[in-house]
């Protein structure tokens, strides 16, 4: 089997409504979804769960109130299959990625991060973005126990120093110039990708 490497992989964590969603579909709207792809590790997860429990999958994957009915059950269902195999539902995201700049919307633990780190080593760029407590609340969030103090909420607060940190607020500078040397990057990642030969693959026994 042969699989193209992707030229860059940006890694993105943050609290529940702090715009990762937001910032990630900014990002591909930039750069086009023939040259970025959009892979949320909750994608396949939801998807498991779904079939497991007789859910609606479209619900689970919306922004709605539906997945925070389930939330809490989903993070422990997850937890214990990344206790085998922490990269479990990273290499499922990632399976059928095939464009040059991979966006990863929603990491969550140490072992989401270290698995692109270590996969890809020189590609990967960790990006953070925040919001305060209050602009979380006006978007929708609220506290709750088991979700927002769990694993899941809180395991990149600490041990990681970000490539970068993107501050989605309203009186912040602007997302377009905050993402301005991220979209570069990716611009030079792409280019680069465009003047290498077009058989560059990695060959994967
Ligand atoms: N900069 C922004 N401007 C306007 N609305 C925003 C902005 N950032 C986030 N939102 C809105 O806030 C809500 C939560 O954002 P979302 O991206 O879903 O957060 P997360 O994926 O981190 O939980 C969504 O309805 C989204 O459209
Ligand atoms: C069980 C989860 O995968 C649910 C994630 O759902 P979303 O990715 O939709 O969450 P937000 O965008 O932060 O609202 C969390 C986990 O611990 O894996």
């Amino acid at each position: 089997m042969e699989v193209s490497e992707p030229r860059l992989v940006l890694v993105f964590s943050g609290k529940r409504k702090s715009g990762k969603d937001y910032v990630t579909d900014l990002i591909q709207d930039r750069l086009g979804s023939d040259v970025c792809c959009i892979l949320r590790l909750s994608g396949p997860l939801k998807q498991q769960y779904a079939e497991e429990h007789g859910l609606d999958l479209q619900q689970l994957l919306g922004p709605g109130p539906y997945k925070e009915q389930y939330r809490a059950d989903m993070i422990r269902w997850g937890e214990t299959r990344r206790h085998d195999d922490p990269g479990f539902f990273c290499r499922l995201a990632t399976r059928e990625a095939c464009q040059p700049v991979w966006v990863v919307s929603d990491a969550r633990r140490q072992t989401d991060l270290q698995f692109f780190c270590s996969e890809f080593p020189r590609q990967t760029q960790s990006v953070r973005v925040q919001s305060s407590e209050k602009t979380r609340k006006q978007r929708g969030w609220s506290f709750s126990t088991g979700v927002d103090d769990a694993e899941s909420e809180c395991g990149l607060d600490s041990g990681v120093e970000f490539d970068w940190i993107i501050t989605n607020e309203a009186d912040a500078p602007s997302l377009d110039e905050q993402l301005q040397p991220i979209l570069k990057l990716a611009e030079e990642a792409v280019t680069s990708s465009r003047s290498r030969p077009p058989d560059d693959p990695v060959l994967v026994l």
